[in-house]
Parts: structure tokens; sequence; C-alpha cells
């Protein structure tokens, strides 16, 4: 199962873009012999000001065909760490062949983009800003994996 982060705004360098790095690599080497994987990160940016739509839009354009949508929401679903490694099990095993974490700007992730998602997952009720959002959710899909792969990273 292909795992795709498409989220807003460009990152080019700085320790943020150093983790997605450093943790897209762990996750596709552990992932797979999982049958996860690879993980690519997409990044969209409206430079005419067009709002949560317009970047709706680009983020629209960006998720593969038949992918499964999981948006990243401050009102979603709190998972545990191993909860999280079972869903991402789960839709491997029901043979999805893509799902894709949406990340939003600013103003967040437009009504319409939430209403379309299969599962919303949240980091809890506080808001983070999305370059970190998206550095905390490569790290957590290096977890999952590592913990669906019974490798010793994760500890309770
Ligand atoms: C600065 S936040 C935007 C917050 C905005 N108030 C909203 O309505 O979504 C940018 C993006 O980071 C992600 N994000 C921020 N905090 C989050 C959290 N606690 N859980 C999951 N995703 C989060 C979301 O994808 C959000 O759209």
């Amino acid at each position: 199962m292909r795992v795709h982060i498409c989220a807003v705004g460009r990152l080019r360098s700085g320790p943020e873009a150093a983790l997605i790095d450093d943790y897209t690599k762990r996750f596709d080497r552990t992932g797979r012999a999982l049958g996860l994987g690879p993980l690519s990160v997409t990044q969209v940016e409206d430079k005419k000001g067009g709002g949560m739509e317009a970047e709706a839009a680009l983020l629209e354009r960006a998720i593969p065909g038949g992918s499964l949508i999981c948006t990243m929401d401050e009102r979603g679903a709190v998972l545990t760490s191993p909860e999280f490694a079972d869903q991402l099990g789960r839709w491997r095993d029901a043979g999805r062949q893509d799902v894709t974490f949406l990340i939003g700007g600013a103003d967040g992730l437009s009504p319409d983009l939430r209403a379309r998602a299969d599962f919303s997952l949240s980091f809890g009720k506080m808001v983070w800003p999305h370059m970190l959002a998206r550095a905390m959710l490569s790290e957590q899909l290096y977890r999952a994996a590592s913990i669906l792969a019974k490798s010793p990273y994760h500890r309770v």
C-alpha cells in the first residue's frame, strides 16, 4: 500500500525537512517487507492568495485516483501509536493500494475536503503548525511500520 502525504506549503530545507526525509527513508526500509510504502510527500502552494478553497483544489489534484483519504485535523480521532499501526494494517489488509494523508495550511482544510475524507486523524486538541504536523506524521508512520514489524523502536 503506497502512502502519500499531500500538504499545503513549500518546505525546501531546515530541521523539519531533514526529519521528514529521514523518517521517509526509515518508513520505506521498514515497510517494504510489510507491504507498506513507498511514502511520498507532495507539497502544494497557492501563490494567488485563493485561500482554503484554492488550496483544496490543488490538494484534490494531488490525490492519486482511488486513494483512501485521511485528513489530519485536530477534530479527528485521537489514536495511540499501536492503534494507528493497526489502522494502517487494516487498510493494507483490505487491499487498499493508496492512502493519502492531507495536511492543510494556515486556515486548515476546506469543509468539502473534510466531508470527503474516509478517516480523520488528530494529534490532539491543540493546533500544530502545518510543517510540524508533517514531520510528526512521517515519524508516526515510521513508528507504525516498526510496531507492525515488531521492531524495538516503539517502547511503552
Ligand atoms: C495551522 S493548522 C490549521 C488549523 C486550522 N484552525 C484548522 O481549522 O484546521 C494547519 C494544518 O495542520 C494540521 N494540524 C494541526 N494541528 C493538528 C492536530 N492537532 N491534529 C491533526 N492535524 C493537525 C491540519 O492538517 C491543519 O489543517
